[in-house]
């Protein structure tokens, strides 16, 4: 009662077929394909393992419902020895309801209202030193230095300087790796990876070293994430997350926090210089805020609550250009679905990005239309999950939204910009624009 299709060549399976649609952005036509042959259901061998790729609504749902006596979350072996065996990823049960809870006490919108005026003064830093004065500039890298930056100020306390500077080079070589085949021998990318990933784990031990003085000198523990973790203690006064997670879910945000953002945030800039229209509408919202500043002031929360137009533009971005296209999990038991056996240990491939593209949901998939998320009651559950769902939800949701709506405004409000080269992208697995969107600029003036 397996489900139909075929699990290809040993150990490679159907991996590089899959890899190289991601890398001519045919990814989403070569699994169509597949569900036209076999049905929602079939089982595809992926990286060594033996897995059942499932499609659609009600697969996004048992994902995302499914507990811990079922699935469990199931992350490549690259990964895990990247990040660390104490993170998120590989947490479950209590544990992960534990270091959760203690990562969304910060991360939650009621604590994040307080860092508005903080992730302004970030984004205008930003755009001095690298937009303002400049003909030319590629958005994603640069996007990737903002969020890269916003996440060490605000999240872990660490101001501009040498040591970011050498965390943010330590992190591409991480994240460069985390897709490789693991091999651990010198000069490939994975070793690359656990060597920086080793040299990160120091400069954060060093930080975590200083932030607990902070606190027993009286800091506030809200100042940053590390020293709210630090802060966070049990009935016996014992310390609730311990180093070695701090450590490794430090390293779990910012891999996750700012190689998606700063996807989101390139593609909008692509979608506002190919489409007048929906430019003309963001441009009228944003300067409407930005009238009533005139003496510079900081946004506030409720600037972006106001900033409704905006955020359905992002919606929109995040239905075309999912960052995050799919994921593993793990069966812990036989498990019946749809009819069919996916064995104890079978990986579960889903890829929820597709369900975004499905026309009986989202009519004309292709057309870009904001106004698709006027209504948000009007999108069936589990279609458009482009943070995901259930106990795994993404807990840096509300953190993306600021950044993100804080950065357009004052894109649009301080900068003109015209595409210097195709619409093309690949996927690496996050999307990534012919040479990282070279953009052409000019600075505008406030009307
Ligand atoms: C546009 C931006 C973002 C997108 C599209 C996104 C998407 C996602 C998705 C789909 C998941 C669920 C994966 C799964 O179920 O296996 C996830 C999990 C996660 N995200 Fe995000 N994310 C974004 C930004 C952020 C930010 C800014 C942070 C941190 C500040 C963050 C931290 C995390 C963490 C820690 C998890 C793991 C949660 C867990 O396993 O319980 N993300 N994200």
């Amino acid at each position: 009662r397996l489900p139909p299709g075929s699990l290809g060549l040993p150990i490679v399976g159907q991996s590089l077929e899959l890899l190289w649609a991601m890398q001519a952005n045919t990814a989403e036509q070569w699994l169509q394909k597949r569900i036209r042959k076999y049905g929602p259901i079939s089982k595809i061998n992926l990286f060594g393992k033996p897995s059942v790729f499932i499609y659609g609504q009600a697969a996004n749902k048992f994902v995302f419902t499914s507990d811990s006596s079922t699935i469990v979350n199931q992350q490549v072996k690259s990964i895990s020895s990247i990040l660390g065996d104490r993170c998120l990823l590989e947490l479950i049960g209590k544990d992960h309801k534990r270091v959760r809870d203690a990562l969304v006490s910060f991360l939650k919108p009621e604590s994040l209202k307080e860092y508005v005026g903080k992730m302004d003064e970030e984004v205008k830093k930003h755009l001095e030193m690298h937009w303002h004065g400049k003909q030319q500039v590629k958005v994603l890298p640069l996007m990737k230095t903002l969020t890269f930056d916003i996440i060490c100020s605000l999240l872990f306390g660490l101001g501009r300087g040498t040591r970011r500077d050498k965390l943010f080079i330590d992190f591409q070589h991480m994240i460069d790796g985390m897709w490789s085949v693991p091999v651990n021998l010198p000069f490939t990318r994975y070793n690359r990876s656990l060597q920086a990933s080793a040299r990160a784990q120091k400069l954060l031990k060093g930080l975590i070293g200083e932030k607990r003085v902070d606190l027993q000198k009286g800091a506030s523990p809200r100042q940053d994430l590390i020293t709210c973790l630090l802060s966070i203690r049990n009935e016996k006064n014992e310390q609730v997350i311990s180093e070695k997670e701090i450590i490794h879910n430090v390293k779990l945000i910012m891999v996750a926090g700012h190689d998606t953002s700063s996807v989101l945030l390139t593609f909008l800039v692509r979608l506002l210089a190919n489409d007048p229209a929906i430019y003309a509408a963001v441009l009228q919202e944003q300067e409407e805020i930005a009238k009533n500043k005139p003496n510079g002031e900081l946004l506030t929360w409720e600037d972006l609550a106001k900033m409704k137009y905006t955020w359905r533009v992002a919606m929109e971005t995040l239905r075309l250009f999912p960052p995050v296209f799919g994921g593993f999990r793990k069966a812990v038991k036989d498990i019946e679905y749809g009819g069919y056996l996916i064995p104890k240990d079978w990986q579960i491939f889903w890829v929820t990005g597709m369900t975004q593209m499905d026309n009986s949901i989202f009519p004309e998939p292709s057309k870009f239309d904001p106004t698709r998320f006027e209504n948000p009651e009007s999108i069936p559950p589990y279609c458009f999950i482009p943070f995901g769902g259930g106990p795994r939800i993404c807990p840096g949701y509300e953190f993306a939204r600021i950044e993100t709506l804080v950065s357009i405004h004052y894109l649009v409000t301080r900068f003109t910009w015209k595409l210097l080269s195709d619409n093309f992208f690949s996927r690496d697995p996050t999307p990534v624009p012919t040479k990282g969107l070279p953009v052409q600029i000019s600075p505008r003036k406030l009307l």
